[in-house]
This record gives C-alpha cells, structure tokens and sequence, in this order.
C-alpha cells in the first residue's frame, strides 16, 4: 500500500547564527538555535513545539516561513524539496505557508484600514479583481468574528482577541495549507485565550488547514495539539501524539516539562521554570546528551554519547535517550 506523502516534511534543520567579536567582526563562534531538526506535518494536524525560552522553536517556525535563513537541511512540500529556498519558490511555498504571530498589535500595521491589512497578501500575490478582493475580505472578516462594520476601522480600535482575529483573518486570505502559530494567545488576557483557540481549532475543522504551533504553554498545547515535539537546545528530544507525551512521556526533560501542571486554569497555570545555575546554552552545547547536567538519570554513556532519537513502541513515538 503506497504511504501518503506528509504535507511538510522537514530533515535536519539546521539555524546557526555567527557570533562575531573584535575589530575585524571575526566569526568566533554560533549560536546553534536549531541543529538538526527533523519532523512531519500531516493535512489537518496541529504539532506543537515546545520547550523553555531559547531551545529554537521559534527560529523553527521562522525559518520555515523563509523569515529566517535555515543554514542546512532540507524541507519538502507535498514531497516537493524547496530547493535552497530560492526567490521564486519561497514565493509559491509562502502563499501556501502563513502565520500568526504572538503579538497582534506589533503585527498589524497601524496605520492601515483592516479590510486594507486582511485584503494585502491578495494583492500582493494578485489574486482576484479589486471586487472579488472586497468580497473575500468581508467573507473573511465574517469567519473569524468580526463585524462587517469593522472593515474601516484601525488596529487601535480593536481588543486584544479582536486584533488577532485580524491577523488570522489575513494569515487565511490564501487558503494557506499551514499556518504557523507563534505564540498565537500568549500576549492576550486568559479570559479571551480559549476564544482564540477554540477559532482556530474551528477553522482547521472547517478548512483542513495544518498548524505549526509553537507554544511555551503546556495548557494551550494540550488544548489544541495531534502531535507534540518538545525541543532542548535546537533539537528534538521526544515526539509523539498528545497522548503520548501527556500521558506516556519518555524522556526525563518530557517529564520535567509535564510536572508543570498543563492547565487553561489561570488558577492551575504556570510555566516550567530552571531550577539549575548551570543551564547549558545553544552556544555552548554540552557533549553527549544536551540534557545529562540536568539529568537525574544521567551516567558516563549520556556524558560521552548523543543519544539518537528513536522509535518506542508501535505507533509514532520517538525519544532521544539511553536509558528509556
Ligand atoms: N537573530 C538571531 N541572532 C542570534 N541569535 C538568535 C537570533 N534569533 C534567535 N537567537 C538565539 O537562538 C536561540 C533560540 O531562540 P528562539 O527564539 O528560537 O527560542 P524559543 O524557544 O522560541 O524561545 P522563546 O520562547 O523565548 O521565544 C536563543 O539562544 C536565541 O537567543
């Protein structure tokens, strides 16, 4: 039986940014923010990445977007490489990819009409007549909740969750097949976070669109994830279903995460925090595992020997670690 090609492949990402020092601005080091990272995104899944401040989610999600230069690796759409994400191919790829960032209002021009800021990736891709533009606004205004109305009004006249309505509105205009979501509520009042969740979630219903999700927040993971990878320091330590990881979590970091109490319930929330001085950084990888400082089940093997992120079980569940 032939296997279904995923929409999104990813293998070995690399992000190295220079570090440079002196006079001269010599190279003197790299800060490795993604160092080979490897994943699949199936038609109408939401994976989430998730990992402390710094691990390289982000620079993940940015760098599939084109919006960050990836310094190795390779990326296929519908089995398709992009190749060396050159001009014209980012441009064919970019329509199909979008996202929604963190924060709404840095995001949305203020000085633009929102049925302007909705209406810019149809006319910057030349889509429709300047009618069929109006049309698809209003109809986009329409799905995410905004009132017709509204079509005139600034980004300052909206609401926090009203703003990123906005930009979601404007990351669909092209019936994109991935959104990537940055942070998509973590800027916004916890009262109106499940509002913007549950949209989302209605619109990959509706629309069979996939979701990149990079998120720090265990409980909104939980909320809307398929699929879960959880990052330290530019790689992928585990990967597998939400189940998998909620209730199955292999690898020692997976369980320090997920002893953080994932909950919407601000009451419940809060984030993993380091409890180490001694935190290992994406300039200064540790050898062998990246984890084993922080590691109680840490020995000589995990000091010397990167462990490999394999299989576990039947079904899609990969950890990177010696001793599970
Ligand atoms: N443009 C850049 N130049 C140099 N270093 C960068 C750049 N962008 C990110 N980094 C570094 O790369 C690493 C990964 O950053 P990234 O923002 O991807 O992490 P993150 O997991 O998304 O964290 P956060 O949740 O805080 O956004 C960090 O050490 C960060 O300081």
């Amino acid at each position: 039986m032939p296997t279904e090609v995923p929409l999104l492949e990813v293998q070995d990402l690399e992000v190295h940014f220079p570090i440079r020092a002196g006079v001269f601005k010599r190279q003197v080091g790299a800060v490795k923010a993604v160092d080979g990272v490897s994943f699949t995104l199936s038609r109408g899944e939401t994976l989430s990445l998730v990992g402390e401040s710094g691990c390289g989610k982000s620079t993940t999600g940015l760098a599939l977007m084109g919006l960050v230069q990836p310094t190795g690796g390779r990326v296929r759409f519908e089995g398709r490489e992009i190749e060396g994400f050159s001009r014209g191919a980012v441009k064919q790829y970019r329509r199909r990819m979008q996202i929604v960032f963190q924060d709404p209002f840095s995001s949305l021009n203020p000085r633009h009409k929102v049925k302007d800021i909705i209406r810019a990736p149809l006319d910057v891709h030349k889509v429709g007549t300047p009618a069929e533009r109006e049309a698809r606004v209003a109809e986009l205004m329409q799905r995410v909740g905004l009132r017709p109305d509204q079509a005139d009004n600034y980004p300052h006249q909206f609401s926090g969750g009203q703003r990123q309505r906005i930009g979601i509105a404007r990351a669909l205009a092209l019936n994109p097949d991935v959104i990537v979501c940055d942070e998509p509520v973590s800027a916004l009042d916890v009262s109106v976070q499940a509002q913007i969740l549950n949209l989302l979630m209605d619109l990959q219903r509706d629309l069979g669109v996939s979701y990149l999700s990079v998120s720090h927040d265990l409980g909104v993971v939980e909320h809307i994830s398929s699929r879960v990878a959880v990052m330290y320091l530019g790689r992928i330590v585990e990967i597998g279903t939400k189940e998998q990881l909620f209730s199955g979590a292999l690898h020692p970091y997976t369980e320090l995460l997920m002893r953080s109490a994932p909950s919407l319930d601000p009451r419940k929330r809060h984030t993993f925090s380091t409890s180490s001085d001694d935190i290992p950084s994406a300039t200064n990888r540790p050898t062998g595992c990246a984890f084993h400082k922080r590691c109680p089940l840490a020995t000589e093997l995990c000091r010397t020997s990167d462990p490999a992120l394999t299989r576990r079980g039947d079904a899609d569940h990969r950890v990177a670690c010696h001793h599970r």
